[in-house]
């Protein structure tokens, strides 16, 4: 078959099938509510269903009173500290605060400062890479996507390891450690083999700095010039820090949970979790807010009007504007209803930064969407609870002001992530639970097989 002949085949074929596709696998949605299904393992008021129980995080965004839920200020804790006091925390002493957050949620406490140096230390001989694997793993087969590096270089990093089947306590905790310290450089230098073969820009390799942090490390690859401000620093680390953990019932932690119960190594387990991150109803949605904050700004004429806005914030719920998903990025939670404890934290750090940098008028007009959306969505779906902002609806902006590329902002979130999904693989391991096995009723009605020839 000539090839454009192939191309029209395949176009009719996929079309045709396609159609045949969805019409063969679409379930009558009655019959959910027949069957008293659980969809995304929510009640039917939304709130998530039992599953688990762990240490690590506490989500907490609604209090039950007499049998009712009534919607309070979020609060997320880590090992039973509130995040504000840890962020207070190392705000005040004027340190770094990630690696402290990582040893709180791998072993449950907080590390005294020998206990911390001696951490950091191993943390900075682990940021090391197999030898060649920059070249042979990340420059040779660049790719547009930095999700899709990080989950490739985690799956290839396993045929370096010597054990990497082994699951016991000991060795899953070496192998998450070397993997929270290697994932600056498998993001930063897949962009940058990115940004060279695909954008033509000259190619920088710096190799991580053993004294400096993690945010610090991660500045340090990712500018030619190696430069950054200290306050550019603690900002990153402060978003490391809020990204790190979410209980057990976010989609990658659960999903971490989920692979790990079938006994499978690590490796397979962070690729995983590292797929699921990418969704943008999850932690890729931190680079559609950005994408549709210039999508907005491109289609409204003036936008001061607040009517303007407000027409095209409806046009998203309905499908009529920028990805035509129906999502207002950066909006919504499952658990928060009143507010997402993160964001309060990040967007005061973000209108600091938007004065210096003189960016308040776009600073302004997200202010103006997180207000005006949840009575929008409100009003076309069918929400139990409030809306609200979420963590990374001023997350990427504060990326942007940092002049970190829209690449990375999902990885980011992964490189702090990978702590919490460590955590939660451990606990998994060490409460050696049952595997995860939820049960799906079959609605098809039973037939019987045709041979070919009565088809
Ligand atoms: C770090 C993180 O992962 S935070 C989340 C990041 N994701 C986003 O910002 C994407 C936009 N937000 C969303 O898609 C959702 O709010 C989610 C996926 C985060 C949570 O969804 P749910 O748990 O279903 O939230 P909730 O129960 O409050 O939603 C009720 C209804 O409001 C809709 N809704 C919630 N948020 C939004 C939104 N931002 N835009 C449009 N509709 C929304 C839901 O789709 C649902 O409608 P449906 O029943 O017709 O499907
Ligand atoms: O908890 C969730 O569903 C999503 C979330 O905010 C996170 O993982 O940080």
């Amino acid at each position: 078959m000539k090839n454009y002949q192939l191309a029209e085949y395949e176009e009719r074929f996929f079309n045709q099938l396609s159609n045949i596709t969805e019409k063969n696998n679409l379930i009558n949605p009655e019959l959910f509510n027949k069957y008293n299904v659980k969809r995304g393992l929510r009640d039917k008021d939304g709130k998530g269903v039992l599953v688990g129980l762990t240490e690590i995080g506490e989500v907490h965004g609604y209090i039950i009173d007499e049998n009712e839920t009534i919607a309070v200020p979020g609060r997320l804790i880590y090992r039973g500290i509130d995040i504000t006091d840890i962020t207070d925390g190392f705000f005040k002493d004027d340190r770094f605060g990630f690696e402290e957050t990582c040893y709180l949620l791998l072993f449950g406490d907080l590390p005294d400062q020998d206990t911390l140096m001696s951490f950091e230390r191993l943390l900075s001989e682990y940021r090391k890479l197999p030898e060649d694997f920059v070249r042979d793993m990340i420059l040779k087969a660049p790719s547009k996507d930095m999700m899709n590096v990080l989950a490739r270089s985690v799956l290839a990093l396993y045929s370096f390891d010597d054990n990497a089947d082994d699951t016991s306590i000991k060795n899953v905790l070496r192998q998450c450690i070397r993997l929270i310290a290697c994932f600056p450089l498998l993001g930063v230098y897949g962009y940058q083999a990115y940004s060279h073969y695909h954008g033509n820009n000259s190619l920088f390799i710096h190799s991580p700095m053993p004294e400096y942090s993690t945010a610090e490390n991660i500045l340090h690859m990712l500018r030619p010039d190696s430069k950054f401000t200290n306050l550019e620093a603690k900002l990153l680390d402060l978003a490391l820090v809020l990204h790190a953990e979410h209980g057990g019932g976010n989609n990658s932690s659960f999903i971490t949970h989920v692979a790990t119960s079938s006994g499978t190594d690590t490796y397979s387990v962070i690729a995983a979790a590292l797929g699921s991150l990418k969704g943008p109803k999850h932690g890729g949605a931190n680079i559609k807010v950005i994408q549709m904050f210039e999508d907005m700004k491109q289609n409204i004429r003036n936008l001061d009007d607040d009517e303007e806005i407000e027409h095209y914030l409806v046009k998203l719920i309905s499908k009529e504007a920028f990805d035509r998903q129906g999502l207002i990025y950066g909006m919504g939670h499952a658990v928060y209803s009143v507010s997402d404890p993160r964001t309060l934290i990040i967007k005061e750090h973000a209108a600091r930064l938007a004065k210096e940098k003189g960016l308040e008028d776009e600073y302004n007009l997200y202010l103006k969407v997180e207000k005006m959306a949840p009575e929008i969505i409100g009003k076309s779906r069918n929400t139990f609870k409030g809306v609200c902002s979420n963590v990374d609806f001023y997350s990427g902006f504060v990326y942007k002001m940092l002049d970190i590329p829209v690449e990375l902002f999902t990885p980011i979130f992964a490189i702090s992530r990978i702590a919490g999904w460590s955590a939660h693989r451990i606990e998994e391991i060490v409460n050696s639970g049952k595997i995860i096995r939820p049960a799906y009723k079959s609605v098809s009605k039973r037939r019987e097989y045709v041979s070919m020839d009565g088809r």
